[in-house]
């Protein structure tokens, strides 16, 4: 299986003036087409700083990310930002979908940023995969118009709408019921494995970690035996 994403030997350094934290220490992680990988850790071990650093948000202190073969470390924002756009999807625990518009303007918005992609291919796309999501009658919604549940499926449905090949979830069910949170993951897992994009997600829930394909605990920076 091709790697999509190889880091390795990531160290993070958080410099504060005099104080100066290490958050992650010579970590390696490699992902491959369409797998699906859990990590679990607890509060502070640095999960969160782990995932923007594959995502090309934030940069390693030492160490090299690389995305479909290209070194991420090396570039300049603007070009990391194509890369994100062109091969990663992220979700957050709380949707971080913008208040003002649509569920459809906001799952259009990364096709918006593609100059190849017209407003109306970029309109429809969207529907699309909102009603894949099971949307289809929530379109014109605005996130306040819409339940907890309903909102993280428009953040899976703008994840995904670009066709990535690695989404990158952070406690993506985090702010959900049991209920929720199960059929929300449910809905995730069906269209990365239908879309064959692999899956890189932090949580807490043990439960969740189970389903994935293959979970890596992380303890103060470092990998330790799950
Ligand atoms: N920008 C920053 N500047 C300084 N320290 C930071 C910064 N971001 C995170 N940290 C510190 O790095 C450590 C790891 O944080 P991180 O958010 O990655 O942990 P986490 O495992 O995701 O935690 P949680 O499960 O609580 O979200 C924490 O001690 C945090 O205070």
């Amino acid at each position: 299986m091709s790697a999509i994403l190889k880091a390795t030997n990531i160290n993070k350094i958080y410099d504060e003036g005099a104080v100066s934290t290490q958050v992650l220490t010579g970590l390696d992680l490699t992902v491959t087409a369409g797998e699906r990988i859990a990590i679990v850790g607890t509060s502070g071990s640095g999960k969160s700083t782990l995932l923007h650093l594959l995502g090309g948000l934030d940069t390693p202190t030492s160490g090299e990310v690389w995305l479909h073969g290209q070194l991420l470390n090396s570039m300049n924002e603007t070009e990391r930002g194509a890369m994100r756009n062109k091969h990663l999807g992220f979700i957050y625990q709380f949707h971080h979908l913008l208040a003002e518009f649509t569920a459809i303007e906001n799952v259009a918005m990364p096709l918006l940023m593609r100059p190849e992609v017209s407003t109306a291919e970029a309109r429809q796309q969207a529907i699309d995969i909102l009603n894949s999501v099971g949307l289809e009658h929530r379109l014109a919604h605005r996130p306040g118009e819409l339940s907890g549940g309903e909102r993280q499926r428009v953040a899976i449905a703008r994840a995904l709408v670009t066709k990535p090949s690695l989404i990158l979830a952070d406690e993506p069910t985090g702010n959900l019921d049991y209920d929720n949170a199960q059929s929300v993951f449910g809905l995730l897992s069906e269209l990365q494995s239908t879309m064959q994009t692999a899956l890189l997600m932090v949580t807490h829930d043990r439960n969740l970690a189970a389903l994935a394909d293959r979970q890596l605990l992380l303890r103060n920076g470092h990998w330790e035996n799950y």
